[in-house]
């Protein structure tokens, strides 16, 4: 269970505080998948990057299982991320020096939650699900752009996180790889019983979500969430 209360995210710089982020109370239960929906700047991505212990909030807590992650130090958060959030970024972040294979082992072997001799095998059994058997020795930029988005994908999940956060995962893709990858992510979320998170603008990818959850901006201010419960 993922529970934020009273979460609230101030960019300051010496000029002017950006209020990013308002967020009265969310609850999301083990295994929920939702849609992230809201016009650009309404904090989408700053949500995410809360929820993944990338940002800590200028007030309130982010509870997961139980642990106030929001209250533990940068070193905690980075390892506790390694084994719980699989992240889907929205430039991807695929190292290019790695062929895709390595780009996958590199998150394994911080996180150290898949054996280290089942790695490799494991790693190329998941390029197989998401299609890309036959590229295992190519570099990202010989990808295409879909191509990349479902190797992201496969890196997000390798280690079975129980939080997995993507950020415009379809932004670049066609409507056919569009459907694919997140049905590929809804169905690699529910095997592990994972919440996944998905922001989004795009009407298709919200329509293939169960629950929607809307941030938005109102007059100049910025929505407060919804009731903890209603998307239990
Ligand atoms: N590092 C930062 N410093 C200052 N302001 C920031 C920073 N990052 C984001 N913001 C501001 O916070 C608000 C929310 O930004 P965010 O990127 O979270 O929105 P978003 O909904 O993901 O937008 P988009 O859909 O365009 O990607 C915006 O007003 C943005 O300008």
């Amino acid at each position: 269970m993922l529970e934020l209360n009273q979460v609230r995210k101030d960019y300051r710089d010496q000029s002017q505080t950006v209020t990013a982020v308002v967020i009265d109370k969310l609850c999301v239960k083990a295994g929920a998948q939702l849609a992230l929906v809201g016009p650009s700047g309404s904090g989408k991505t700053t949500l995410l990057h809360l929820i993944s212990g990338l940002l800590t909030p200028t007030s309130g807590e982010i509870i997961f299982a139980g642990t106030n992650i929001s209250g533990m130090s940068e070193r905690w958060r980075d390892s506790w991320r390694a084994t719980t959030v699989g992240y889907v970024f929205q430039r991807l972040n695929l190292l290019p020096s790695l062929n895709i294979v390595d780009n996958l082992l590199l998150p394994m072997s911080f996180a150290g939650v898949i054996p280290e001799q089942e790695r490799r095998q494991w790693a190329i059994k998941l390029l197989g699900i998401v299609g890309l058997a036959d590229r295992i020795n190519s570099r990202p930029q010989r990808l295409s752009m879909g191509e990349q988005q479902r190797v992201a994908i496969a890196r997000a999940i390798v280690n079975k996180p129980r939080l997995i956060l993507a950020d415009e995962p379809t932004a670049s893709l066609d409507h056919d790889n569009s459907i694919l990858v997140i049905e590929l992510l809804r169905q690699l979320a529910q095997e592990n019983n994972s919440i996944l998170l998905v922001a989004t603008h795009d009407r298709q990818v919200i329509d293939q979500f169960p629950q929607v959850y809307s941030l938005g901006r109102t007059e100049g201010k910025v929505n407060t969430g919804a009731v903890c419960g209603s998307l239990a």
